[in-house]
């Protein structure tokens, strides 16, 4: 049955697209409500001063050049007055043959540069200028906060301390020593050395609730020092493994000290343990290959005794394990007795140096079973 069409409803259709039409065709030169403006509190830091023209920066020290203008300051907090020519002298005061000084680069709004100037001078006793700011991190923020512990280098050995007072271009860092000795009676000496340290010859410490931790990229400072402590740290409780994101450091320890059994290989492969081992890099590469069926490598790299090919004997280990424990795999393992008879030396820093280098291919079918494998070797540089 033909219904004729609802003029009623077209109607108010027709309203609102021509609201709609009117709405769009209104002037949009209305700006937005701005937001209401800070309190004086609130409010952000304005540049110090625009920069006068010609202003010049000293490229030696990466300071600027400045006069602390007395005038200028007079009933205000401390501020520096810029000055573009030695010649004209301050635009304040009108003071002539300004002596310039050098505003800390900590300070400087212009260039976050830290000064590198050495000085030996004051510190050769000390034996801490060999140091190289470490620019990463927030060092001004540690310097002033007081308490706070550092590393710093001495003689090629870092020292941790803490920060007892700061100034400008110096902090005063208590160092603990210990030693322990058996008189009569064992004892335990503590003797503490206290030293004034340039503020960029020192990086900060990681809290001791962070020590032994098991990945490296959760340390708060992420440094030289903070590196080998957490290394040493977990060595000395027999931890050789530790992560540092999706790479595994190793740290020979020229004794059995991880245990490396069947019992563990299932664990890793149920995933119950989540501890930094070499069977868990082989595990990520095992499952990222049955998962992504994309070829999987690991790398391992290392100077000469880190323990390279132990290391390379443990993951094949696991992989044979996980792909095919019951066949004749297992064999590829005692491969290696045979190529390290031909191919390795005694060497000043190896007993059973490889005097060869080694790519070994493991080949997988669809089920995650070994069908295949091929060793290439080339000969070491
Ligand atoms: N995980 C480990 N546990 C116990 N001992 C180890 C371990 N790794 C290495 N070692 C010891 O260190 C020695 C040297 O290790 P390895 O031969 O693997 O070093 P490398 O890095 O391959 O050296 P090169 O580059 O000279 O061949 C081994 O013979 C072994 O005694």
């Amino acid at each position: 049955m033909f219904s004729p069409p609802n003029l009623t409803t077209r109607s108010s259709l027709e309203t609102m697209l021509d609201s709609i039409r009117q709405r769009d065709e209104k002037p949009k030169d209305i700006p937005p409500a701005l937001p209401a403006r800070p309190t004086s509190k609130a409010r952000l830091p304005s540049g110090r001063k625009s920069l006068p023209k010609n202003f010049s920066f000293r490229d030696e020290l990466g300071s600027e050049k400045v006069h602390v203008c007395s005038k200028e300051n007079e009933g205000k907090k401390r501020e520096r007055s810029f000055v573009n020519d030695e010649n004209l002298g301050c635009r304040s005061c009108g003071k002539k043959n300004i002596k310039t000084g050098f505003v800390s680069p900590a300070e400087s709004p212009y260039d976050r540069k830290v000064e590198e100037k050495n000085s030996a001078e004051n510190f050769g006793e000390n034996g801490f200028c060999d140091l190289k700011p470490d620019r990463s991190d927030n060092l001004s923020l540690v310097v002033k906060k007081k308490k706070l512990q550092v590393w710093c280098q001495s003689n090629g050995q870092w020292n941790s301390g803490t920060i007892e007072s700061t100034s400008e271009e110096n902090a005063v860092v208590m160092f603990r020593n210990s030693s322990v000795g058996f008189a009569t009676n064992p004892y335990i000496l503590l003797f503490y050395q206290v030293l004034t340290v340039p503020t960029g010859h020192f990086v900060p410490a990681n809290p001791d609730m962070l020590d032994g931790i098991d990945d490296l990229i959760q340390l708060s400072y992420l440094n030289e020092p903070s590196v080998l402590h957490n290394l040493q740290h977990r060595y000395c409780h027999d931890k050789i493994y530790t992560k540092a994101g999706p790479i595994l450091v190793a740290v020979n320890p020229f004794k059995d000290v991880e245990s490396f059994g069947d019992e563990l290989i299932s664990a890793y492969r149920k995933n119950l343990t989540g501890c930094p081992h070499v069977y868990s890099v082989a595990e990520t590469a095992f499952s990222g290959m049955m998962r992504d069926k994309v070829n999987q490598s690991i790398i391992i790299n290392g100077e000469t005794g880190s323990g390279k090919t132990e290391t390379a004997k443990i993951a094949l280990k696991y992989l044979v394990a996980v792909g095919g424990h019951s066949g004749p795999w297992h064999k590829i393992l005692q491969t290696n007795f045979i190529l390290e008879a031909f191919g390795n030396a005694k060497t000043a820093r190896n007993d059973n140096s490889s005097r060869f280098g080694k790519l070994v291919e493991v080949n997988y079918s669809t089920t995650g079973k070994i069908c295949g494998t091929k060793i290439e070797t080339c000969k070491a540089i």
